[in-house]
């Protein structure tokens, strides 16, 4: 769980929320790169003392002194480098794990629709792809910012103190570097963004080429869908190379520029040692000169390399932050939804202990009788829905639905039986009103209204993984217990490795009935107290179906269910009927319908023989609560 200060859209944020593996980097930081001063420092100490022992101004035992403390400083200088680059990684792990735990939450809420429009592809480059950029530039960033920055600080006092005016004249060409780096850094984010976005497309071909595979071979379309993909292949080669290039050529050419003060050295340096220059020299100091500026330009190029990580980490930023500040709005509704919950119960305990004696808890009770009722319903008030741009599917649709109703919805093909259904997701704004509750569904936030509406589609959506983790989703329950309810325990039990059983990508190894009910008893199993299934026992023959429906309505007795069909054989067990024709919705019982509806009596009739009814009506008379019921089963 994140904290609940935590603004997934701050960047600053991840920074502040690892301050105590940034602190740790930091001391051993400035450990490893200040005590990488001390080494030549000692060395030349040791090198000094040597030459006295030589001319007998120094005895042995002073060496002796100096070595061990030399290697005692190395070791800590490596160690704290050991130390250092550990945190660091630590760093960009803990960052990498939340960002996309963040990002996966939030495409987890996505709506479906949203999903199509940008691609399945490009969300998956989004997620794994920038938030690695972005987290490498962080890391990249953590660790230059000492060695780089602190190491470059040191060589440029040194080069100050041997001669000032050579080292400001030498050190024009490393910032030199810097302001070619910042200018080229456009070419690398266009090329790095333009490799991105055709990898996206790349995946996306990808996804529907293996989605579609067997449609494209019955159609004869995989030639032409081959071409395609070629093409696509070859965009993402040439951007791919393109920004390999740039990347890669970039880095050298800021080394040679970095380096091309060493010129000025070796002119106005000889000046020196001859005593013609600035400062006078000797040949040691000529040389200390020399090879600290070379390190101070490598050590240029390398933060001309930093600048293009942390573009590229912005360019990553930028793209993945749109899911960071959906994550942020989410945090921050949830926070003002538990504010709310909280300031009800406080009132409501504050009505309970102002009223004197047992009135206050009469009126208590009264009231969370009167919430509890208002809190499980189900409203549509002159609910109207047109999809962007297009004339409304339905208009003014009105009914209300308590808890244990099951409401049927039917009508002739694309009356907008489904669109009604998938009005209860809130993918796309509706006029009038749809509440749950007392409250607008698309008020909620997207984790609150996840937890009020279970909605299974045409698409049953099955992961390529088992029968078991299908249906529980890593929940521990008895999956057994679900498959009955859909009457798939015994086909599973058939199966060679039962519940351990795995479907296949999409449920490819599944029969479309096997695949409805198995995706039936994932959307009873994680039930919620709104339940919208769309067509669920279409691929069911008529007995199934018929069990299947009674164990739903033993197992929904507390909840709404939403059963949109278009075989009506089971209609007149329904506590309510929405007929849907011409953009209206008719809301009624079924033997209304039948009295007043010719149309549904019609379709009904056509559907339901006399025998059928007879049948029918038997069973209600024997089983006014359901045929069979479900702890008969069990
Ligand atoms: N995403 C969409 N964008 C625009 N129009 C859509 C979209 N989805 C569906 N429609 C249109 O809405 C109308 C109703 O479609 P819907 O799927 O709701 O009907 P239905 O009654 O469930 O159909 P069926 O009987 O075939 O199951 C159709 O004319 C369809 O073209």
């Amino acid at each position: 769980m994140e904290k609940k200060n935590f603004r997934p859209d701050k960047i600053m944020m991840y920074f502040r929320a690892e301050w105590k593996v940034l602190a740790l980097i930091t001391v051993s930081g400035l450990i490893y790169n200040l005590g990488l001063m001390a080494g030549p420092w000692f060395e030349g100490k040791m090198a000094g003392c040597l030459m006295q022992i030589l001319t007998g101004t120094e005895r042995f035992p002073a060496m002796l002194r100096l070595a061990p403390a030399y290697v005692i400083v190395i070791g800590t200088v490596q160690l704290a480098r050991y130390i250092k680059r550990f945190y660091v990684r630590r760093f960009a792990n803990n960052v990498n794990r939340r960002m996309k735990r963040i990002l996966y939450r939030t495409l987890i809420h996505k709506s479906r629709v949203e999903l199509e429009k940008e691609g399945a592809g490009n969300v998956i480059t989004k997620a794994i792809s920038d938030v690695d950029d972005c987290v490498e530039g962080m890391r990249k960033f953590a660790t230059e910012i000492f060695d780089t920055g602190v190491a470059l600080f040191g060589y440029v006092c040194m080069l100050l103190y041997y001669d000032w005016r050579l080292a400001l004249c030498s050190m024009i060409f490393p910032p030199f570097s810097y302001i070619i780096a910042e200018k080229m850094k456009r070419i690398v984010q266009t090329t790095g963004a333009a490799y991105k976005k055709q990898t996206g497309k790349l995946n996306a071909v990808t996804l529907d080429r293996i989605t579609n595979a067997i449609t494209y071979r019955v159609f004869g379309c995989e030639k032409e869908r081959g071409e395609n993909y070629e093409v696509h292949l070859k965009e993402y080669e040439q951007a791919a190379v393109k920004a390999n290039i740039w990347n890669a050529a970039l880095p050298p050419v800021y080394k040679v520029i970095a380096m091309a003060g060493t010129v000025m050295i070796l002119y106005f340096g000889s000046e020196n040692i001859l005593g013609m220059g600035w400062t006078s020299w000797d040949v040691a100091a000529f040389t200390t000169f020399l090879a600290c500026y070379a390190k101070l330009s490598d050590k240029s190029s390398k933060a001309a390399k930093l600048f293009n990580a942390v573009h590229k980490a912005q360019v990553s930023w930028k793209r993945i932050h749109p899911y960071m500040e959906r994550a942020s709005e989410a945090v921050e509704k949830d926070e003002i939804a538990a504010q709310n919950e909280n300031y009800n119960a406080e009132s409501s305990d504050k009505d309970v202990k102002n009223e004197p004696g047992g009135s206050a808890v009469h009126k208590s009770g009264q009231q969370s009788e009167k919430n509890s009722v208002k809190e499980n319903v189900a409203v549509a008030d002159h609910l109207t829905f047109a999809y962007p741009g297009s004339d409304p599917i339905f208009k003014e649709i009105s009914f209300t639905a308590k808890p244990g109703q099951i409401v049927g919805i039917t009508g002739p093909v694309a009356c907008g039986k489904s669109t009604l259904g998938k009005s209860f997701l809130c993918e796309y704004p509706y006029e009038g009103h749809l509440t749950y509750g007392g409250r607008e569904l698309s008020s909620y936030t997207e984790n609150e209204r996840s937890r009020i509406i279970g909605y299974l589609g045409h698409d049953p959506e099955l992961l390529g993984d088992s029968v078991e983790n299908n249906v529980l989703l890593g929940d521990d329950d008895n999956v057994w217990t679900w498959l009955r309810a859909v009457c798939f325990d015994e086909e599973v039990r058939e199966m060679e490795e039962k519940e351990k059983t795995v479907v296949g990508n999409s449920g490819v190894r599944l029969s479309g009935g096997q695949a409805a009910r198995l995706a039936l008893a994932r959307t009873l199993c994680h039930g919620k107290p709104v339940l919208v299934l769309d067509d669920p026992f279409s691929a069911l023959d008529r007995n199934t179906e018929k069990q299947v429906f009674e164990h739903v309505k033993e197992l929904s007795k507390d909840r709404i269910v939403f059963l949109i069909s278009h075989r009506l054989y089971l209609f007149p067990e329904f506590d309510q009927v929405i007929w849907m024709d011409q953009k209206m919705g008719t809301c009624s019982s079924h033997e209304r319908l039948m009295a007043e509806n010719p149309q549904y009596a019609e379709l009904y009739r056509a559907q339901v023989s006399e025998k059928d009814e007879n049948i029918l009506s038997s069973e209600k008379k024997d089983h006014p609560d359901g045929a069979q019921k479900y702890e008969d089963i069990e």
